[in-house]
């Protein structure tokens, strides 16, 4: 699986955010996109999902991309189940009004139990914690079955166990080969587990093994 920005320039309008990113993902790993807030980790994850078209430059992806924005971002905005929640990972293959067979339902039921959720198929979304919404939407992901999975802040307001649950659900993906690439704020947990890292900050873009990239416990860190 290849992921790479060639010479990426994303922004709103004219204005860019992101100025000539070139750089290749680490294949079936983990990669951390770390920096402070307003540095463009959330819009290089929207370019990197093909939500963002490029002011310039270009990615190349030759496989599926799977994106899990912000939970901030995530209002169903109607009454849905957790059931209904997770089914909708299928609709790359379905399309949006398809029909959902067994198997779906199967493999969704699955998941959810992947996910510590088991049993969970009927209660409402509004009704779940943050942390057992997140663990919904990750069952979401399974089923989207991405070659590159893009995560944006999925441990933001995650207690310790609900993340340490999620991480291995990252591992799991890396070792079956697939390109993870999560933003995060936290440090600590960055340099424990993501083996490689981008730091964004205006003109001061790092990118390489995690070690390398953040050294060090700093003051700054961010
Ligand atoms: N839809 C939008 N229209 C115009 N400008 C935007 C839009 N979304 C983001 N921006 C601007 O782009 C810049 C980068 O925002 P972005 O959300 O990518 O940063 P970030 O690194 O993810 O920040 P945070 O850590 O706060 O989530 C900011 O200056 C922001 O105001």
């Amino acid at each position: 699986m290849t992921l790479r920005v060639e010479s990426l320039t994303l922004g709103y309008g004219a204005t860019p955010v992101l100025r000539g990113l070139d750089g290749a993902f680490a294949p079936a790993a983990l990669t951390a996109v770390v920096g402070p807030n307003g540095a463009g980790k959330s819009t290089l994850l929207k370019g990197l999902a093909g939500l963002l078209p490029p002011l310039a430059g270009r990615v190349v992806a030759d496989g599926t991309v799977a994106y899990l924005p912000q939970q901030a971002e995530f209002d169903p905005g109607f009454p849905l189940t957790v059931l209904d929640l997770v089914l909708l990972g299928h609709w790359r293959q379905c399309g949006a009004f398809a029909a959902i067979g067994p198997g779906q339902r199967a493999d969704a039921e699955r998941a959810l139990a992947a996910v510590g959720l088991a049993g969970a198929e009927r209660r409402l979304i509004g009704a779940l914690s943050l942390g057992q919404r997140q663990r919904a939407r990750f069952a979401r992901l399974m089923i989207e079955d991405g070659a590159v999975i893009l995560l944006d802040e999925p441990f933001a307001a995650i207690d310790a166990a609900t993340t340490a649950d999620l991480m291995a659900i990252l591992h799991g993906w890396a070792e079956a080969g697939r390109t993870v690439i999560a933003v995060s704020h936290d440090l600590d947990l960055v340099r424990r587990a993501f083996p490689h890292t981008l730091r964004l900050g205006g003109d001061t873009i790092a990118w390489g093994p995690t070690a390398t990239v953040l050294p060090r416990r700093e003051a700054a860190d961010v």
